[in-house]
């Protein structure tokens, strides 16, 4: 099945890139040395981008719908996947130099290269992803970063202190090739998810970087 993309037109004549990130990210400043930074319109081309890693694009993305139990039951994830470990190659060169580029970037913080390239399609506002921190391995207990590319249709990526209650969330809206990146205490101390809507509203794909034995 393929998605259809109501592109920006903006993307529609750029060549898939990447912009500069120094002086060009926005670091805002979250409670318990949590930080979110955002670095609007990183990638160019990025609608072109998306049509090739889209389900049937030249990029050749498997992407895969996962089944998990929810009580009793077992329910579909709300979204389409496909994980890159460490190893592997990514489908398309300009994720790799993403990678490498961040890596550049953040190495002074984080101290370790970006690894892996998580990658989620969400195919309307039926697809989503609840409230979680990734805790899964170092950053249970340690700061780490977490950095998400958006193409496609744009969605809002919420954030809140753990337990927090609704005044205190943050919602930035990403799509067309913007990037957020989630660093500090920000998996353990902080939660974030795409929430459902019932707006009508395109496909988006993230792809999220990860140092090793984070995810
Ligand atoms: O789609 C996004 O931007 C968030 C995805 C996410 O939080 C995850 O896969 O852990
Ligand atoms: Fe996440």
């Amino acid at each position: 099945m393929s998605y259809a993309l109501q592109g920006s037109l903006l993307d529609q004549v750029e060549e898939v890139g990447l912009r500069s990130l120094r002086g060009c990210t926005q670091r805002l400043p979250l409670s318990h040395g949590a930080w979110v930074d955002v670095r609007p319109g990183w990638v160019t081309g990025a609608d072109e981008l998306f049509t090739r890693l889209a389900d049937g694009g030249l990029a050749g993305v498997e992407w895969q719908g996962e089944r998990r139990m929810m009580y009793d039951r077992a329910v579909d994830t709300p979204r389409l996947l496909r994980f890159y470990g460490e190893r592997e190659p990514l489908p398309d060169p300009v994720l790799a130099q993403a990678r490498s580029r961040l890596s550049d970037y953040y190495s002074h913080e984080l101290g370790e290269p970006f690894t892996t390239a998580g990658m989620c399609l969400y195919r309307d506002g039926h697809d989503s992803v609840a409230w979680h921190g990734d805790r899964v391995g170092r950053s249970r207990t340690q700061d780490t970063c977490v950095a998400i590319v958006s193409i496609g249709a744009p969605r809002a990526l919420l954030l809140r202190p753990v337990g927090g209650g609704a005044g205190q969330t943050i919602r930035r809206v990403l799509g067309h090739g913007d990037l957020l990146v989630m660093g500090g205490s920000c998996q353990r101390t902080w939660e974030h998810g795409i929430p459902k809507t019932s707006k009508p509203v395109g496909p988006r794909i993230s792809i999220q970087f990860r140092p090793h034995d984070v995810r």
